[in-house]
């Protein structure tokens, strides 16, 4: 079974008259517990992949296999619902509840999932000790670095232990200290926790932790193969 199985998929938007074809014909697989790289330039179709695996939009047409659900298929409920279950989402700008602190925050996912106080408790302390950050439990995400918030976000992104994790350009707006420190901790949690991680990146450091590494141009996708 593939974490990942995409066949065929195409994408295209309307930009007024014109239609823009994001993704042509992209067929790819990632095998389970990879840590998979999407690199490419600036609108060569990284974040329309990325929302397709996420299950965030959907391809004009082509199969998309996410941890053996064909989730080109399903209705915006049961999308929603396998999204809630085997996927975890984290983003550029984190993208974290400006009004809940870190603790609520992270167990959001579990809440989705309608577990007990008891059960959220535990998974979210056993969470901020693995993130670093049981200190900050009851900041706000205005009262943290932007180190600190992907932290947050990383433990959001895998309290439900997820099947995949999808990671679009997590380190693009830190310096690149913070942004080293965050690509080893997601690293590090994706073994613990045995998930499979997509992550896009044009960073070289990023590139060189990929265990496949795949070009995206033009909207058509490579794979350069282990690196
Ligand atoms: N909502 C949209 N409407 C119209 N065109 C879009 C839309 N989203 C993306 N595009 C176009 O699709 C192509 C791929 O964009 P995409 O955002 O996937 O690229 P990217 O590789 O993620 O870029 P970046 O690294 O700058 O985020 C680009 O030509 C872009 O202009």
């Amino acid at each position: 079974m593939w974490a990942v199985e995409i066949q065929g998929v195409n994408k295209s938007y309307l930009l007024g008259q014109v239609r823009v074809n994001a993704l042509h014909n992209v067929t790819l697989n990632i095998a389970p517990e990879r840590f998979a790289v999407l690199s490419g330039q600036s609108g060569s179709g990284k974040t329309t992949l990325l929302n397709l695996i996420g299950g965030i939009d959907k391809p004009d047409s082509g199969h998309l296999r996410i941890a053996d659900c064909e989730i080109s298929s399903l209705d915006d409920d049961q999308c929603s619902a396998f999204r809630a279950r085997q996927l975890g989402f984290i983003f550029q700008n984190f993208n974290l509840i400006p009004v809940l602190t870190v603790r609520e925050n992270i167990e959001i996912p579990l809440l989705m999932q309608r577990r007990s106080a008891i059960q959220r408790k535990q998974a979210t302390d056993e969470m901020l000790e693995s993130v670093g950050l049981m200190h900050k439990a009851d900041s706000l995400p205005n009262q943290l670095s932007g180190g600190q918030r992907q932290r947050v976000a990383i433990a959001r992104a895998l309290i439900h232990r997820p099947a995949l994790i999808v990671a679009d350009e997590p380190t693009a707006n830190l310096d690149s200290k913070t942004g080293a420190a965050i690509l080893q901790l997601l690293r590090r949690l994706q073994r613990e926790y045995a998930t499979t991680v997509v992550f896009s990146s044009h960073d070289p450091h990023v590139i060189a932790e990929a265990d496949d590494l795949y070009v995206v141009h033009d909207g058509q996708v490579t794979r350069s193969g282990a690196v």
